[in-house]
């Protein structure tokens, strides 16, 4: 299939050769034509699947076929969790629109406030936003949705989970109620796709892959590692595997900014992006670690939602997510767009209970290795997904094996309960209370200061044309690779 059979007109259509892309991705080829149809759309593809244009092309074709908007007016709202999603999100409009006659624009805290109200005022055809500025500058009575006629939740499970749900509720009301609503995610639990559900309007839903999968170019293994030696395992990873871009996922803002400092301090470069730092300091990190400036990027969840960093090769999970949907979505952050990778997650005997969890959302054992010199003493019991027993620090079974889905309820109970240090709250979450994570400990609020617009956030060497993660195959992938991902036959991992 081709791009030109979808219905999109010459504009996009050059954009996209530009790009370099020549095949829809499956969930381009379900979603483009249902959403032209103008229909509500649910979908769920597995990370690094191309999602983003899924929804952008439509809707600019959409958008195209109709009026400008007017001054302070938004035709269609794209709403994410993060701020560094949201100018990633918007840099893909800007990049398949440029030959049409339409206006974007992106908003988000932590910056300036005042080149948003002057674009707003301009009117905007297709706006990105995350929801506590976006709400701010409604009630500041710089921009209208009176005209809206699209909606779309990109990473809509986070969207409506608790963290977001009271902010989505207060924009759905002063959007006009008829509208089109585009929700898409990796992810969906059960609550949220019920939500969800209540939201649009007989949605066509399109699942391109089981519910909650990881990506299969994604190689997965488990390192079972004591507490107190996780530093120094991931010092010894990193330097023995000569990984020359590892995103560390850290539960805490706290453990990323300690983690970050001990990478510095044997030699490594290294950087911390977290709600607490400055949006100029995030966007920095961020952009240095992309350019190969910064080897390691430290990152709570803020981090592990859409993030695309092109051929990125390595994730380590230095502690596991609370909400095993986010491990899906942290390791998605490598093996993007057919290009194969490799994530680790560093698991303490006490973490036991966060692993069974994911395995059960993903429905998979993750394989068990042993880091070299750290053996733990505290034991990671083996989880109960296999009637088969397997023993600890084992040899890796195959990547790809399937548990037998004997507890395979995607429902966790962690999904409702607050995040952990997934720092993404918007703005005027600042002044709710404090989430706390399983441990109960409370969390730190998403501190959100003024500082640099997002500009740089993606350096125009990167992602100009992914064509390039097509790259020969026949480069390492071993299991302890060092090298960038490879490629696979098929590009998305089929
Ligand atoms: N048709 C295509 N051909 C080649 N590359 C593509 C195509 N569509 C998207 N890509 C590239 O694939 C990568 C992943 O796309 P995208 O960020 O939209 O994934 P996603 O499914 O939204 O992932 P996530 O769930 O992590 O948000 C991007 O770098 C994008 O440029």
């Amino acid at each position: 299939m081709s791009f030109t059979s979808l219905g999109l007109s010459a504009p996009i259509l050059k954009a996209v050769a530009q790009k370099g892309y020549d095949t829809p991705s499956p969930i381009q080829a379900q979603a483009i034509p249902a959403v032209l149809e103008g229909k509500d759309v649910m979908a769920a593809a597995q990370t690094g699947t191309g999602k983003t244009a899924g929804f952008t092309l439509p809707l600019l074709e959409l958008l195209s076929r109709g009026k400008r908007a007017p001054a302070k007016q938004v035709r269609a709202l794209v709403l994410t969790p993060t701020r560094e999603l949201a100018a990633q999100v918007a840099e893909s409009v800007e990049t398949y629109g440029k030959n049409l006659p339409l206006r974007s624009a992106v908003i988000f805290g932590g910056v300036g406030i005042g080149p948003q109200i002057s674009k707003l005022g301009k009117g905007v055809d297709i706006l990105v936003a995350t929801p506590g500025r976006l709400l701010d500058l409604y009630n500041q009575g710089a921009v209208s949705f009176k005209q809206l006629e699209v909606l779309v939740l990109d990473e809509a499970d986070r969207m409506l989970d608790m963290g977001f749900i009271h902010d989505i509720k207060k924009i759905l009301k002063i959007l006009p109620a008829k509208r089109q609503n585009l929700m898409f995610s990796a992810t969906f639990s059960d609550d949220i796709r019920n939500l969800a559900k209540g939201l649009v309007n007989n949605p066509v839903e399109i699942s391109v892959t089981p519910r909650n999968a990881t990506a299969k170019t994604v190689e997965q293994y488990i390192y079972p590692v004591d507490q107190k030696q996780k530093t120094a395992a991931l010092i010894h990873l990193v330097k023995q595997n000569e990984w020359k871009q590892v995103l560390v996922f850290s539960r805490t803002k706290h453990g990323a900014n300690r983690i970050a400092k001990n990478l510095e301090a044997s030699g490594l470069t290294a950087a911390a992006i977290h709600g607490n730092k400055s949006q100029g300091a995030r966007t920095k990190a961020l952009a240095n670690f992309k350019s190969g400036e910064v080897r390691v990027l430290v990152a709570t969840d803020i981090a592990a939602r859409g993030i695309d960093i092109d051929q990125l090769p390595n994730v380590v999970n230095f502690d596991l997510p609370n909400v095993p949907e986010d491990y899906v979505h942290r390791i998605g952050r490598t093996g993007r767009a057919g290009a194969n990778g490799q994530a680790v997650s560093l698991v303490s005997g006490d973490e036991s209970k966060l692993l069974r969890d994911i395995e059960r959302l993903i429905k998979q054992n993750i394989p068990r290795k042993e880091v070299e010199g750290f053996v733990p003493t505290q034991v990671l019991p083996d989880n109960d997904l296999n009637s088969q027993k397997h023993g600890q620090n084992r040899g890796p079974r195959n990547a790809n094996g399937r548990g037998n889905g004997r507890n395979g309820n995607s429902q966790s109970r962690g999904s409702k309960q607050g995040r952990g240090s997934g720092d993404t709250r918007s703005d005027s979450d600042k002044n709710r209370r404090p989430r706390r994570n399983s441990e109960g400990k409370t969390e730190h609020k998403d501190g959100q200061r003024s500082g640099e617009a997002a500009r740089g956030h993606k350096p125009n060497d990167k992602n100009s044309s992914h064509g390039r993660s097509r790259k020969p195959s026949g480069q390492s992938s071993s299991s302890s690779p060092a090298s960038k991902p490879t490629s696979n036959s098929n590009i998305w991992g089929k």
